[in-house]
């Protein structure tokens, strides 16, 4: 049974070494008070997040990959604390007895207070999308969000419409974590992670998910002053509905070099069905005039896949920030791949050909941004798409666009729900 979040809270500091949750503790910029003694609404848990940072359960495939001493100099860098800095190990270190799980509807009410002088979040509707009979499993929701990494919002991305207040992490993560518990996704593939080991991780295990972070070897984030480490991809599922088959970390490469750009990909195993399929996250290179090198990363990525799938055989929905246009040649060589993939997001369209017209939206020092660059592709034959998250409306975004008090990213979430085709291996 679940606990109040006070009990949860001093069950916590009563198990956590002193020394290890004040070596956890964030860099200058956030000071750590005792969750006890913070009064409303600031949230026990959510502080209890903060300070219980940095573990990660046993059975997470090894989430640092090629990044792995820089992740440990940059997360060292951030803390305060020496003994921290002469032992990286507690931020790695595993003990997922210690993580009690949280019920999401307290965790969100918890969000909520803290929010309270904010707008309400605004109403997005699923789109029915069925066309046939409702198959007997439960669908898979998938979400995929850019969520703005907190030292880019602050330190790099220009928002020059956006107030500062708006980008206060202490804030914006709780309407970032209010949306996820929204939709509930049964796996959640997001870009610019830069608090995963102080917030993400944490707070997601105890809400039942198993993570996988892979930073970006060269993270922008690490130019910011008082950053709190790289920026990257990270994957979450739940456990109760998939077990991990295999994990891939992969640092996409262009023309053969190694580049800055990273994805993550995992075969899981549908607890209920049985059956296998693969899901990636990724973030390719931004900005124009690399038009070539996301054409040639998603290239390395397509041929990344098409090993882990062995030529098609499972099933695939690779999720990510593409920074591509639907013009763009990657886009092409993802929707033409013999992976037979589609996008999803099409189908919201009236002919179900044409993406939506923005997925992200902001203004910056040269002007208004709207673009179309988020794509959740899937293997079209072996699963269909039974529904999928409206996007906001203009009106909804409002004349500063984004990110905002209402919305904490300049990119918006999607969200799908999928199953599996009858006899999905005729069809792949
Ligand atoms: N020390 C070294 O040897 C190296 C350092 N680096 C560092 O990495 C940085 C580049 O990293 P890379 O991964 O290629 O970065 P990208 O060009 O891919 O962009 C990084 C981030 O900047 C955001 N962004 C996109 N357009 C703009 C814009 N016009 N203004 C501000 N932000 C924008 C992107 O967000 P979104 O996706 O949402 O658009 C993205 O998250 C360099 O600035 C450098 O700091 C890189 C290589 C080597
Ligand atoms: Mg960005």
């Amino acid at each position: 049974m679940y606990q109040s979040p006070r009990r949860l809270c001093s069950a916590l500091l009563l198990r956590d070494a002193p020394g290890l949750r004040r070596s956890l503790a964030p860099g200058p910029r956030r000071p750590l008070a005792p969750p006890v003694l913070r009064p409303r609404p600031a949230s026990p848990r959510l502080q209890a997040a903060a300070s219980g940072a940095g573990r990660s359960r046993p059975g997470t495939v090894s989430s640092m990959g090629n990044g792995t001493s820089r992740l440990y100099s940059a997360l060292t860098k951030t803390l305060n604390n020496s003994a921290a800095a002469q032992h990286p190990e507690y931020l790695v270190s595993a003990d997922p007895e210690h993580l009690e799980p949280i019920d999401p509807k307290e965790l969100l009410e918890e969000c909520r207070a803290v929010l309270h002088t904010r707008p309400p979040r605004y109403q997005r509707d699923f789109v029915d999308l069925r066309r046939d009979c409702p198959s007997s499993h439960p669908p898979i929701r998938v979400m995929q969000w850019n969520i703005l990494a907190q030292a880019l919002g602050e330190g790099k991305d220009n928002f020059v419409q956006c107030p500062v207040e708006a980008l206060k992490w202490e804030e914006r993560k709780c309407l970032i974590l209010e949306e996820i518990l929204a939709y509930q996704p049964d796996i959640l593939c997001l870009q610019e992670v830069d608090h995963y080991f102080d917030t993400f991780q944490p707070l997601l295990s105890r809400l039942g998910y198993q993570g996988t972070f892979f930073p970006k070897p060269w993270s922008p984030c690490l130019d910011v002053e008082h950053n709190n480490g790289p920026d990257g991809c990270a994957l979450f599922f739940l456990q109760n509905r998939f077990k991990l088959i295999s994990s891939t970390n992969i640092r996409l490469t262009a023309m053969t070099l190694k580049t800055n750009q990273v994805a993550i990909a995992q075969t899981l195993e549908c607890k209920e069905s049985g059956r296998q399929f693969c899901v990636a996250v990724t973030h390719l290179k931004a900005r124009t005039g690399w038009e070539r090198f996301r054409s040639a990363q998603g290239c390395d990525l397509l041929q990344n896949l098409q090993d882990i799938t062995q030529e098609a055989k499972i099933p695939l929905i690779v999720c990510g920030d593409f920074n591509a246009e639907p013009t763009e040649e990657v886009y092409k060589h993802f929707a033409s791949s013999s992976l037979n993939l589609n996008s999803a997001y099409k189908l919201l369209s009236p002919d179900g050909q044409s993406e939506p017209p923005y997925t992200t939206w902001k203004i910056r020092t040269s002007g208004e941004c709207r673009h179309t660059l988020d794509y959740i592709w899937y293997s079209r034959h072996a699963l269909s798409v039974t529904s999928a998250l409206d996007l906001l409306t203009e009106e909804q975004i409002g004349p500063n666009r984004l990110p905002s008090f209402h919305y904490p990213s300049d990119h918006l979430s999607l969200v799908c729900d999928f199953s599996f085709n009858e006899e999905p291996n005729e069809l792949l």
